[in-house]
């Protein structure tokens, strides 16, 4: 919204300056080509017209200064038509050519270029103000308030989520991170194979080694499967932005040799059993047997998974796709104690903009309905159904319960079927559900 003072004169000849409001905003919508020549025309003659004014203004205060008995006489506080009538012409002029600039710069950039000018001072309240003073006496024109600085909402400080600066076609973010086929070495197993640490709907993941950075070992996953060029961008978008927090495994690099590709990641697991254990396998007593894990690690790996996904919806992203198969579990020591988890598999995320409330897209819908069914919130798989970040808290709810059951601990049972009620707005929110789990009282 930009403001334009309007200078005028009252019946005793004396300014008047009133400032409206013009929503130039509504400009934005159709951006009219700006006409240069035009422009540089009104520019001409308003800078000819303040000269000419501020002559005038100069005289007059000379004659002030110095009056003779005629001059005493006819210098009245009413300006002269002359005067008047250029008073005018400038305020018209610099509104027109506020105007005129306002829709130039709208073309680039829209809504951000009148609040712009009201902080630059190039609004036109300021160029109107900017007239020469009328005549002595007259009172001071009321300056026109520049409108308050459009407070910043919360959201506006938070890391950049989307629309990241490409560059060669990566993200610029990737910087040194890209690797060629060259860069990194498949671990073998005794049959001389790639070691695969687990596949899914869409990908593939195997342990690889770089030499270069201390034959560090680091999961790849080939993304396959349905537009796999998306979704492999927005998997690595994802993890990039959670790159900083504990509960999301931190992003290596890529690997780019077409036409080879594929995320290289931190490996999730223990460096003795080039193999990963799932929340799944745990669960259904492979690798690890659930009862192996003690009660206060189940905690631990409780917070993590739903400090994960507080962190992700702060984020304004929804994963969708949170399920026992997706939760990566590690010991911190050797003892096989210490667990703690990590959430993978960000490819079928979903940029959710707060207030969250999403509309279900057949894109959603196939990721959810691939999904394991019974971590899928009911609201996500009615078809044309609004739903919310509360869906990710039904998934957590099903997985504490699958927990609670499987470990034998009720209060991450009771935690869990709240968080797994039917109706989504009778769900208690991450945040509430992280402080549930924080609680001391709750290992028990
Ligand atoms: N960073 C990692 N470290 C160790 N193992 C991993 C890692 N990422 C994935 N895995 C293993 O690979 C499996 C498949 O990975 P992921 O879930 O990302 O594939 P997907 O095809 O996207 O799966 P989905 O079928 O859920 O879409 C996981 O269940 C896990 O066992």
């Amino acid at each position: 919204m930009a403001r334009m003072q309007e200078v005028s004169f009252n019946e005793s000849g004396k300014v008047n300056s009133q400032t409206t409001s013009t929503n130039l905003t509504s400009k934005c919508a159709v951006p009219s080509p700006p006409d240069h020549a035009d422009m540089k025309m009104k520019k001409k003659k308003l800078s000819g017209l303040r000269r000419a004014i501020r002559a005038i203004f100069k005289s007059k205060e000379r004659k002030a200064a110095n009056p003779s008995p005629e001059i005493k006489a006819s210098s009245s506080e009413m300006p002269t038509r002359l005067e008047k009538e250029m008073v005018e012409d400038v305020a018209i002029a610099a509104t027109v050519e506020s105007v005129d600039e306002e829709s130039v710069s709208s073309s680039s950039q829209c809504s951000s270029a009148s609040d712009k000018s009201l902080e630059t001072g190039t609004s036109p309240s300021k160029q109107a103000s900017s007239t020469p003073p009328p005549p002595q006496k007259s009172p001071p024109a009321p300056r026109a308030r520049a409108s308050p600085r459009p407070k910043k909402s919360p959201s506006q400080d938070k890391p950049k989520k989307s629309g990241f600066y490409m560059y060669n076609g990566y993200p610029s973010y990737l910087g040194s991170r890209l690797y060629q086929c060259s860069d990194i070495e498949p671990e073998l197993d005794i049959l001389g194979q790639w070691v695969e640490v687990g596949s899914g709907e869409t990908g593939t993941v195997h342990l690889v080694r770089i030499p270069s950075e201390s034959n560090k070992l680091v999961a790849a996953k080939i993304i396959q499967g349905h537009d796999p060029e998306a979704r492999f961008q927005k998997e690595v978008d994802a993890l990039h932005i959670t790159d900083s927090h504990p509960s999301f495994p931190q992003l290596i690099g890529v690997v780019e040799q077409s036409p080879f590709r594929c995320i290289l990641e931190e490996f999730v697991g223990n460096d003795f059993i080039p193999e990963s254990i799932t929340l799944e396998d745990v669960l259904s007593n492979q690798k690890v047997a659930a009862s192996d894990i003690p009660h206060s690690d189940w905690f631990q790996i409780a917070r993590d998974i739903a400090d994960g996904i507080n962190y992700f919806h702060k984020l304004e992203y929804l994963h969708v796709n949170l399920k026992p198969e997706n939760i990566l579990l590690y010991a911190t020591d050797g003892n096989w104690k210490g667990w703690r988890a990590k959430i993978c598999d960000l490819g079928d995320c979903t940029f959710a903009r707060l207030p969250p409330t999403i509309h279900s897209t057949p894109e959603i819908q196939a990721a959810a309905k691939s999904a394991a069914k019974p971590f899928v919130a009911p609201e996500v798989l009615r078809d044309a159904t609004p739903f919310t970040l509360a869906a990710d808290v039904y998934a957590f709810g099903r997985i504490l319960r699958a927990v609670g059951k499987r470990a034998k601990i009720a209060s991450l049972r009771h935690i869990g079927k709240k968080c797994a009620r039917k109706t989504a707005h009778k769900r208690p929110s991450i945040d509430k559900v992280c402080s549930m789990l924080k609680r001391p009282s709750s290992p028990k």
